[in-house]
């Protein structure tokens, strides 16, 4: 089902919780979601539709990819830029890394490792900072 985008950054900013099992269907309304913004949307936490929950999801290439409880195990090649955010007007200055390796629960509950590279890498970072409360 397609959600309403949340913007109250006092909501935002509040640290997800780690999903389990029976969180899987949240997928469903993640990609209906993402899919209702593609002209300006790459990606959304589960916060940004109301689900203070630890999950994610990003457009890498023509894939929408849903991620359960997203962690960063690997980065490298800081450098400097700016993004905006469907939950947030404007655009500010941010750190990221270049290539980062993702591991996360994947739609079937499997543990699944990515190598991600520039955007997609850009992405996966905006999305699990959400989920640790931090936009941007
Ligand atoms: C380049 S990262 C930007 C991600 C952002 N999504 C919101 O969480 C968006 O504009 O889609």
């Amino acid at each position: 089902m397609i959600k309403p985008i949340i913007k109250d950054q006092q909501l935002l900013g509040k640290k997800a919780i780690p999903t389990t099992k029976a969180d899987l269907p949240l997928a469903n309304d993640l990609i209906d979601t993402l899919n209702a913004h593609q002209a300006e949307c790459v990606g959304m936490a589960a916060n940004m539709i109301g689900v203070n929950k630890n999950a994610i999801i990003a457009r890498i290439g023509p894939f929408n990819v849903v991620m359960f409880n997203p962690q960063i195990i690997a980065k490298s090649h800081p450098y400097q830029t700016t993004e905006g955010c469907l939950s947030l007007s404007g655009t500010r200055p941010t750190k990221r890394y270049k290539q980062i390796t993702v591991k996360f629960h994947n739609q079937s509950w499997q543990m699944q490792t990515l190598e991600l590279m520039d955007f997609a890498a850009e992405i996966v970072q905006h999305e699990i900072d959400h989920c640790n409360g931090i936009i941007i």
